[in-house]
């Protein structure tokens, strides 16, 4: 669906951008991910043209963006970035009726659509569409950034640290709802975060950038087994094991209940992480998984969790 073609970027002498390829699929989100000033916002930027590459192409579709007049390329992305940037002097609804606007959609259905998008992101329209931007807290106003985004229903979705402004629980709260939509929406999705939790969290497929480069394009569980060079083992560091635990589920790993149930609990649905997290605050060595009904149907045990985190 995008595809970068050996992409260079220079300012002057100085390149931003040392010869990237990457393919993004259908339906896919891929995290671009690194430290600051690797290359990150400048990868992004080449898609909706807001930065031209000094060397190399990108395909959206198929299709060379540069064929592409930059205003309509532009309409049919959708483009989140951390700062947001509603208009402080519309409201809710006309920020996210932007877009709709912009391509002639007629009053009534942009309207409906627009209230139909502040739902699905979580904010009751009946109590935001008229607010103004600085009547809203940072949560509230990244999700109006997400609608007005969705708004014209575009395939692709450029999101540039788009939780990055917000304290950690709302961030959590954004990204679980991210993935809720995303499950739905199967946009394709260019997500640029410095966060490796994050990125283990949303991503399809990382691409790990370090200057200019990508160091290795991979899924998250491949990134953490397997780094491929030194300065991908460095960025994961420490956190390796735990974040592993993150993307397996619980499931595979419960064994029979042998008459005694733990005191700590952990739902069926939850990933390993969760039942290390709650064994390491209790300080037990098993604790029981239950179902919906809130019926223990198993155990997990610490050893069990120790090895799965450092199979490879
Ligand atoms: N217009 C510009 N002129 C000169 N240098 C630039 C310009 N834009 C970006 N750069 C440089 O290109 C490099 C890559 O910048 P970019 O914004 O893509 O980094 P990033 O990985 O997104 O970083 P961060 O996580 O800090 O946002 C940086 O060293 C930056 O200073």
């Amino acid at each position: 669906m995008i595809r970068f073609e050996n992409v260079v970027k220079r300012y002057g002498d100085f390149e931003a951008l040392r010869g990237v390829s990457l393919e993004v699929a259908q339906g896919q989100v891929v995290v671009l991910l690194g430290p600051s000033g690797c290359g990150k916002t400048t990868l992004l930027r080449t898609v909706n043209r807001l930065v031209e590459p000094s060397e190399g192409t990108v395909y959206l579709g198929g299709e060379d963006v540069r064929r592409l007049k930059p205003e309509e390329l532009r309409r049919g992305i959708g483009y989140v970035i951390q700062s947001i940037g509603l208009f402080p002097h519309m409201s809710v609804l006309e920020n996210v009726l932007v877009v709709p606007r912009l391509l002639g959609w007629e009053r009534s259905r942009r309207e409906a659509r627009a209230r139909e998008m502040l739902r699905l992101v979580g904010l009751e329209p009946a109590v935001f569409a008229s607010r103004y931007p600085r009547e809203l807290s940072g949560g509230q106003a990244q999700r109006v950034g997400l609608a007005r985004a969705l708004a014209a229903d575009p395939a692709v979705l450029l999101m540039d640290e788009p939780f990055g402004a917000v304290d950690p629980p709302t961030r959590e709260r954004l990204q679980d709802e991210f993935l809720r939509l995303q499950a739905d929406l199967k946009k394709t999705v260019l997500f640029v975060t410095h966060d490796l939790e994050e990125a283990v969290k949303l991503a399809d497929r990382i691409c790990l950038m370090n200057h200019g480069k990508v160091e290795q394009y991979d899924e998250p569980e491949t990134l953490l087994r397997d780094p491929k060079t030194p300065f991908v083992r460095e960025f994961i560091g420490p956190s390796r094991t735990l974040l592993r635990l993150s993307r397996i589920p619980l499931k595979g790993l419960i064994e029979p209940l042998n008459g005694k149930v733990p005191a700590a609990s952990v739902p069926l649905s939850a990933m390993a992480r969760e039942a290390f997290s709650v064994l390491l605050a209790q300080g037990a060595r098993s604790v029981a998984v239950t179902d919906e009904q809130g019926r223990a149907v198993g155990q997990v045990r610490l050893e069990t969790l120790l090895r799965v985190a450092s199979e490879d």
